[in-house]
């Protein structure tokens, strides 16, 4: 099957584009990995799909699938990615759309200066919503907040880490290093990201607190492994570290792609994350039936 396609990125997370508004493609798991496969394909963290609205009142569908095939809840970089792709497609009409995503309606908007701001909803800290597996454990205070101990590794050479858990609509799992540089990325988000007390995985957030208002941060991302930006891992981690008093309501977050705003006023109130979303080139494949 031979299918066209749009290479976009934001912050250097980096996505498929897919249009599907006039017809679904129908791709396969495999096919989603191909499209994903730096090698074998075009390369890519996620593979977004545009779909036209299910609902009155909602302008499009968002679907997102990792290099691993899976289709997932949530995608921040992509949701910017989203909001530009159909806006320089003539798809969309003015600067702000609704899309219904696995996890709600989520509301890009297109600022004068190129960047995009996404109203991403409300975080989630009902631990059986993450979903996280708490029994057995007891949760460690810091600030007005809860820190979860997890013993990474085998028996031998177990590590514990002290992780934030919320949801994004997707699953985080935050820690604080004093170091992002240094962080030990490839060698325990692999095993948070699979760690038994998270049932659907998780993304694994390694954040250092510079002030009030900056922050580094590296994400082990559940079905792509480190990705250069993870935008709702920067809503996740704000959030944390607001949650423990460590951070005011409007935070910018250094990525090893690009710099996010994440504002957040605490309570019910939505994440709003900013930042850039960027058309690399088009192209056409051909897809392994
Ligand atoms: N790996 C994530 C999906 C993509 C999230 C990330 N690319 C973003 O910008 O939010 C997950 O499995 O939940």
């Amino acid at each position: 099957m031979r299918i066209r396609f749009t290479k976009m990125q934001g912050a250097g997370n980096d996505f498929v584009v897919l249009d599907e508004t006039r017809q679904r493609l129908n791709l396969t798991p495999a096919q989603y990995r191909q499209l994903a496969d730096r090698h074998f394909g075009v390369g890519a963290d996620q593979v977004l799909s545009v779909r036209p609205s299910p609902a009155p009142g909602v302008d499009f569908e968002y679907v997102i699938h990792n290099a691993d095939g899976g289709e997932v809840e949530q995608c921040g970089n992509g949701a910017r990615c989203f909001a530009r792709y159909v806006a320089d497609k003539g798809l969309a009409q003015g600067d702000r759309i609704r899309v219904q995503t696995l996890s709600g309606v989520i509301e890009p908007r297109l600022n004068p200066d190129g960047r995009v701001t996404v109203d991403m909803g409300q975080p989630v800290f009902a631990l059986e919503q993450v979903p996280f597996v708490a029994a057995g454990l007891s949760p460690h205070k810091d600030g007005n907040w809860l820190k979860w101990h997890l013993a990474l590794g085998t028996y031998a050479e177990s590590q514990i880490v002290a992780v934030a858990v919320l949801s994004m609509g997707n699953p985080h799992a935050v820690q604080e290093v004093a170091d992002a540089d240094h962080a030990p990325v490839a060698q325990q988000g692999p095993l948070i990201e699979r760690h038994s007390r998270f049932p659907k995985r998780v993304n694994a957030g390694f954040m250092e607190i510079q002030d009030r208002s900056h922050i580094r941060l590296r994400v082990w991302e559940r079905g792509a492994g480190e990705t250069l930006a993870c935008g709702t891992g920067a809503c996740a981690a704000v959030v944390a570290g607001i949650r423990l008093g460590k951070l005011d309501a409007r935070v910018d977050v250094e990525t090893r792609g690009g710099k996010l705003t994440i504002e957040w006023a605490g309570g019910d109130a939505p994440v709003f994350m900013t930042g850039p979303a960027v058309t690399v080139f088009e192209g056409e494949i051909e897809l392994q039936e």
